[in-house]
């Protein structure tokens, strides 16, 4: 360059045209990187979209195989169908075949389907008719069973009124003969017979010949002097307790139906009569043992108490009450065996005609416990004494007597039947050595009665704050009687006072016959008031009562003439029964010599009862 040029503007442009350069590269360089920019974007969406592509295909691929296997299983599917379709084919064609063969065998089944249909048929019919039949049959039959109920009903209605009328004609009473077992106290010491007889005392004379007989050897000669007699049941010396209970039983359901009932023992002393009513008199508690056990040696005491509450146990609850005395008749008087005293009580008519000692004690008892315990306490002030024949000789007639009051509820302070201070206790009284020989203990209590037997006592004096008492109440005694023995006095070898206790208890015994001979003849005065046995037992022994006499006979020919007397008193007494007897004899024989040439204490007795043997 030549000197003095000025550069400075050439310069000047050419930076200038530098930075335009740069400029525009920059400006370039810009719009590159925008473009990248664009191109990146353009490029993800790209990448995006040839993933979402990607995917797309995969899918389509999955699909497609899919799509391949379905037409394989389906193709491979059909070929299994072309051959069973094959198959079938020549099945049907089979079966076509077959088919043009069946008609004639098709048709005779058919035939035989039609003829099982109207057979079956045939036979719904005729069963529906035989149906019919029986359905009649069962109606007429029905018919004719409520007319034979009917017929029965009246039947039964017409028995029960001849039954009731035979009752009636037959009267109540029933008469059992008890022969006990030869005792070692039947051989005397004198073996030689008073009677005019042949043969030991001890030999047997009476002997049970069936049920209902008893035949008594008279005369010891073969064929003479053999007597028979008759009674609604007859015990045999080996019969048990539970035997005569048996026969006594129903006589409880009596009682609960409104009977006064009364059960007795009849006999000569040691002939079994504390043995039946009570039970073995050797043993402290006469063979009652406790409420739970029964023991078969009980007497009828125990076990018609038993019995009764077993009746009552089946009652609605609290419409039974048992109220209990114990009394002994000595010598003519009734003595009160609860009450520990001596006072004489008597015998009183009640507002609605029935009699009723109200002095006496009387125990409101619940079971049979209760009852044998104030039995046994009464037992052990009893009168007895020795006699030649027995230790323990009963000098009086034991009355048990439980009154059954039924109640149907209504209460009211006026009642003629149990107008009764109910819940007095007996006070204390003279002791009973007053009764002559008898030397009993003396109770220093006011009452001698165990303390807890004294509940619910009442001795039924009249008194001013009489509790309610209830009017629709009947009341039946159920009197179990264990007599004195009826020996005599020869025999008993009693002297002295006792010859005055046995004279008492022959009256007694004796006013007993007279009241059932007099109900046998239907008089119209009954002498109940002859003796204050027959008085207090007036409820129980006429009227529409019940009674039964066990007669108790000693076998032995010692007590002959007292087994005859005993056994005609029977006789008697079932006259009552049935009209007058027929005498049975088996043999004829000479008149019993009854071995007595004075008369004895019990005139009116022996002649009532040997005469009608
Ligand atoms: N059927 C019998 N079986 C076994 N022993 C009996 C029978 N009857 C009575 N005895 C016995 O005979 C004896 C006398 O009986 P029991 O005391 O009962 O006579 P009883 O008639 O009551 O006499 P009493 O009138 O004197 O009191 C007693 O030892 C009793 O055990």
């Amino acid at each position: 360059m030549p000197l003095g040029v000025d550069t400075s503007d050439f310069l000047q442009e050419k930076v200038k045209r530098s930075e335009r350069t740069i400029r525009q590269r920059d400006e370039r360089i810009a719009a590159l990187e925008t473009e990248n920019a664009m191109l990146y974007l353009k490029l993800a969406q790209c990448q995006g979209s040839a993933q979402h592509e990607r995917q797309k295909s995969t899918r389509l691929l999955q699909m497609i195989k899919l799509d391949h296997d379905y037409k394989e299983r389906v193709s491979q599917e059909l070929l299994e169908l072309s051959k069973q379709v094959k198959v079938l084919k020549q099945d049907l064609g089979t079966m076509k075949a077959a088919m043009r063969q069946m008609p004639p065998e098709m048709a005779l089944m058919l035939e035989g389907f039609k003829r099982q249909t109207l057979k079956v048929q045939r036979m719904f019919l005729s069963e529906n008719r035989g149906l019919e039949g029986l359905q009649k049959r069962i109606q007429e039959l029905e018919v004719s069973l409520v007319t034979a109920n009917e017929r029965h009903a009246r039947e039964k209605k017409r028995r029960q009124m001849l039954h009731n009328t035979l009752v009636e004609l037959r009267g109540n009473i029933r008469v059992h003969c008890r022969v006990r077992p030869l005792m070692d106290f039947d051989t005397g010491s004198d073996e030689t017979s008073t009677l005019g007889r042949q043969g030991t005392l001890s030999e047997q004379v009476v002997h049970v010949v069936d049920d209902e007989t008893v035949v008594v050897k008279a005369s010891s000669r073969p064929g003479q002097g053999t007597k028979a007699f008759e009674y609604e049941r007859v015990y045999a010396p080996l019969e048990c307790q539970d035997a005569v209970f048996e026969e006594v039983q129903p006589l409880l359901t009596s009682l609960l139906d409104g009977y006064n009932v009364c059960i007795m023992a009849y006999g000569q002393t040691g002939s079994g009569k504390t043995h039946t009513m009570l039970g073995p008199p050797q043993s402290k508690d006469y063979g009652y043992h406790d409420e739970e056990h029964h023991n078969p040696q009980e007497g009828v005491i125990p076990k018609a108490t038993r019995e009764l509450f077993r009746l009552l146990a089946e009652k609605p609850p609290d419409t039974h009450t048992v109220e209990v005395s114990v009394v002994e008749i000595y010598n003519n008087d009734i003595r009160d065996l609860l009450g520990g005293d001596d006072r004489k009580h008597d015998v009183l008519t009640a507002g609605d005609g029935s009699l009723d000692v109200p002095s006496l004690t009387y125990r409101t008892v619940e079971g049979v416990q209760q009852v044998m315990e104030l039995v046994q306490y009464g037992m052990k002030h009893r009168a007895e004494d020795a006699t030649l024949i027995h230790s323990h000789s009963s000098r009086s007639h034991l009355i048990v007597t439980l009154t059954v009051t039924v109640n149907s509820g209504v209460v009211t302070p006026t009642s003629p039947i149990t107008d009764y201070n109910v819940f007095a206790v007996p006070q204390s009284a003279p002791p009973k050595s007053e009764r002559g020989r008898r030397t009993l203990p003396v109770p220093s209590s006011p009452s001698p009665i165990p303390h807890h037997m004294h509940s619910k006592t009442r001795s039924r004096s009249p008194s001013p704050a009489r509790p309610p008492t209830p009017i629709n109440c009947f009341k039946t005694k159920l009197q179990l009687v264990d007599l004195a023995g009826s020996e005599c006095v020869g025999m008993s070898g009693v002297t002295g006072a006792a010859l005055r206790e046995t004279s008492y208890i022959n009256k007694s015994l004796s006013a007993l016959a007279d009241v059932l001979g007099a109900l046998a003849e239907h008089r119209a005065h009954v002498p109940y008031r002859n003796a204050r046995l027959t008085h207090m037992l007036q409820d129980s022994i006429g009227g529409d009562a019940k009674l039964l006499v066990m007669c108790c006979v000693s076998p032995a020919q010692r007590y002959l003439s007292e087994s005859l007397q005993c056994l005609g008193f029977g006789q008697r007494a079932r006259q009552v029964q049935r009209g007058p007897i027929k005498r049975k004899f088996i043999a004829a024989g000479p008149a019993i010599d009854t071995g007595r040439s004075s008369p004895r204490p019990t005139s009116a007795l022996s002649r009532k009862g040997l005469q009608t043997i």
